[in-house]
């Protein structure tokens, strides 16, 4: 049964407010992050980021994305500090791109967009549950990084490419889940300083499928959402 909603002409972005209403709320997301309207707060924190491999459970296909999910019942991979408070779980990440290397990012930079963007999700740990928290405005903490192209050979690129790039430095807002149902329970954290990605690693991305086994193939590519209004939210920025 392939879903209701997807990216396609008929059922994309566009169309996402008929069955979830919301996608014209006051806190949606993707946004476009101008620099230079980001007010510095000196009184954000670094983020503090605890990753432990070990607690990877699993890869899938959900049809939209891949995401790799991590066992959450304990303290072992955790977001704490930056723009928030207490203690967030680590429950999975997962990308959005592009068909092509000029778009693919949700967030976009001064209108800049990336060819790809990860987003490593985060529960509060306030609640019950990842499925609870994402209920709540401040249930979820999603940190955004961007994927760039790097031209190098794919044993070096191997050896380079991390999850998390060298300077954690932050931009800050209040928005939504990027996809239906785009519950606005989200504090974004979209880091400044991309990631690379090898061209053979981007044409991993563009070989998944949308399509399950069965149906006619249709390329997992432009599985992003483009910005949406800010409404006068303020943007943060940890660095002048
Ligand atoms: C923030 C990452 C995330 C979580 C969820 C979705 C999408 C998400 O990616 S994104 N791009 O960060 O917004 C879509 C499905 C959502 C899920 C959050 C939990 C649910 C709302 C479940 O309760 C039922 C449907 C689920
Ligand atoms: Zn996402």
């Amino acid at each position: 049964m392939s879903h209701a909603w997807g990216y396609a002409a008929n059922n994309g972005p566009d169309r996402w407010a008929d069955n979830f209403p919301i996608a014209n709320g006051p806190r949606q997301s993707p946004i476009d992050i101008v620099p230079g309207q980001a007010s510095y707060d000196a009184g954000l924190k670094p983020l503090n980021l605890q990753y432990d491999p070990s607690t990877c459970l699993e890869i899938l296909n959900n049809g939209h994305s891949f995401q790799v999910t991590f066992i959450d019942d304990t303290d072992s991979s955790t977001l704490r500090d930056g723009p928030i408070s207490g203690v967030y779980r680590l429950k999975q990440f997962h990308f959005h791109w592009g068909a092509s290397d000029d778009k693919g990012s949700e967030h976009t930079v001064a209108g800049t967009k990336y060819p790809a963007e990860l987003h490593l999700v985060h529960w509060n740990t306030k609640y019950p549950n990842f499925g609870d928290a994402a209920s709540k405005p401040d249930g979820l903490a999603v940190v955004g990084v961007f994927l760039k192209l790097l031209y190098l050979n794919a044993l070096l690129i191997d050896f380079l490419s991390t999850l998390l790039p060298g300077c954690l430095d932050y931009w800050t807002y209040d928005g939504s889940l990027t996809t239906p149902p785009l519950l606005e329970s989200v504090t974004w954290i979209v880091c400044k300083e991309p990631i690379s990605v090898s061209p053979e690693q981007m044409a991993k991305f563009r070989s998944l499928l949308f399509s399950a086994e069965g149906e006619a193939e249709c390329c997992m590519v432009d599985n992003y959402r483009p910005p949406q209004p800010l409404k006068g939210r303020p943007v943060r920025a940890s660095f002048q």
